[in-house]
Formats: structure tokens, sequence, C-alpha cells
């Protein structure tokens, strides 16, 4: 879906820098999610994709910058900002000794939905993800594809416009992947998503919008058409757009 400048953003991010020590891991980043959006953050190891997404979801102070998310500035009202924003984290924590059902209502609790609808959300939640077959398993016992349908599971519960997941398809296999990026798909109809990866057929099969991270910086920003033509402007055609994301991200980040 095309953005439209005069909607309000599901998530808006202005200036944000995190430092550790005196190593910069994300620097003076702006973003833009808007409404049934889904945007790539993309980058190679250590370009800043998990630092970023953990501010984003409230996660990580920033050294400097605002979040806001649907209009609520994160840092000054949280419980408010967070009421609208569900977080897959790169390691989802999951109670391996709870069965799915006990483990999304616990999670519906910490998101503070009312008790008359618990069991509404966690049922939404189950079917949405596939899960209904696997409610009442240990999620100890489950596979890492269902593992990753129940982190998914645990951030959309309390049914938030704006979802942000952290490298969501890592460590599957290319079946599992396959589920795991339908199931974006579908949530990105009805929910304004950011995801974090580095594999670039991931951002062409799921993402209307891209930004390329490099050393904390955004290096592109634009839709994976615009990537293309940028690549073939500049006479890489050997490698397709691989050969682009390398140059991209070899490149000295502009000052
Ligand atoms: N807790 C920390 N303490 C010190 N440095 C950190 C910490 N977390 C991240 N960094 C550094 O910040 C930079 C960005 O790391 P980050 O994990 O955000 O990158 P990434 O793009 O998510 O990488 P990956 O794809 O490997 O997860 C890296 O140089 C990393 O070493």
């Amino acid at each position: 879906m095309s953005p439209k400048p005069d909607i309000l953003p599901s998530l808006r991010a202005r200036k944000l820098s995190r430092r550790y020590g005196t190593r910069v891991a994300v620097d003076l980043l702006d973003l833009d999610l808007h409404p049934g959006e889904v945007l790539g953050l993309l980058g190679p190891n250590g370009a800043g994709k998990s630092t970023t997404m953990q501010i984003l979801s409230g996660n990580l102070a920033p050294s400097s910058g605002s979040v806001e998310i649907c209009g609520v500035d994160l840092s000054e009202q949280p419980e408010a900002a967070k009421a609208n924003l569900g977080y897959l984290p790169e390691i989802p924590p999951l109670y391996r000794e709870l069965t799915v059902r006990e483990f999304l209502r616990l999670a519906a609790r910490q998101h503070r939905v009312p008790k008359a609808e618990l069991d509404a959300a966690v049922s939404r939640a189950l079917q949405c993800c596939g899960l209904d077959e696997v409610a009442k398993r240990l999620i100890g016992g489950l596979s890492k594809g269902y593992r990753q349908r129940v982190g998914i599971a645990q951030a959309i519960v309390h049914n938030p416009s704006v979802i942000i997941l952290d490298e969501p398809t890592a460590g599957l296999d290319p079946l599992q992947i396959r589920e795991i990026r339908e199931l974006i798909a579908t949530l990105g109809r009805t929910h304004s998503v950011i995801l974090s990866t580095h594999i670039l057929a991931e951002a062409e099969a799921l993402c209307d919008r891209v930004l390329i991270l490099h050393q904390g910086r955004v290096v592109f920003s634009g839709d994976m058409a615009e990537l293309r033509r940028q690549w073939q402007e500049d006479g890489a055609c050997e490698n397709g757009l691989e050969a682009m994301f390398v140059r991209l991200t070899r490149q000295e980040a502009p000052t």
C-alpha cells in the first residue's frame, strides 16, 4: 500500500540514536510506518537492526530521539503507546513448561486485555497463527516453526495496530520459512508491520518498502522497485539485487 502523507503514521521515529559506550549502534534514524504497510529493515550483521527494533518496541531507551506509536509518545506515555504495539524479539521469551493456550493467556494479561475478553483474545490469536491444533501442547515440545508462531501470537494477542518482528524467519527450515512468511503476509493485510531481515528475497516477498541500514544509518529508503531501479542505473547487473545490497552496505555511510 502506498503511504498517504496526510494520514497519521502508525509509527514515527525521529532522530533516534543509541550508543553503547563509544560505539554508535543507531545514528539519527528517521522512520515512518504507515497504516497497512509492511516495512522491511534490512542490513548486514551489526547494522543496528535489533537495536532499532528494541527502541521502537520500548524495550531499550534511545540515547536521544523520539518514537510515537499511533500518535502517542513512547517515552512519555509508555503504557498507552504499547497498547498499540506487538513485538517479537529476536529470541522470543517463551515459557517452555506452559501450554500454548496458558502462555497466550498470560501474554494477554500482561498486555492488559480485560478479564472478560481474555478467552476471545486468546482464541483469535490461536486461530490467526494456525495454533488451534497445538493449543493444549507444552511449548517446550513444539517444533521451532510452531514456537515461532507462538512468538507471533503473543505479539498480536491484544490486537495491536503495529507489529514489530525481529528476524522472524531466522533459524527455520525452508518449509517453516514459507509458512511464517504466509502468516506475516496475512497479518500485513490488517496491521502495520515492521520486520527485520538480512534476506533480500524475504523483503521482496513481503515488504511494500525497505530501509537499508549500515553502521546505524539509513543508506537506502524506498520500495523494492526503486531499489531495483537504482541498481540498474548503476549498471550493476551481474548479481541482481544482492550486488546492490553489498555495494550499499560496503560504502561509507553518508555524513
Ligand atoms: N548490548 C550491547 N553492548 C555493546 N554493543 C552492542 C550491544 N548490542 C549491540 N551492540 C553493537 O551495536 C551494533 C548494532 O548491533 P545490532 O545487534 O543492533 O545489529 P543487527 O543489525 O541487529 O545485527 P544482527 O543481524 O547480527 O542481529 C553492533 O556493532 C553491535 O556489536
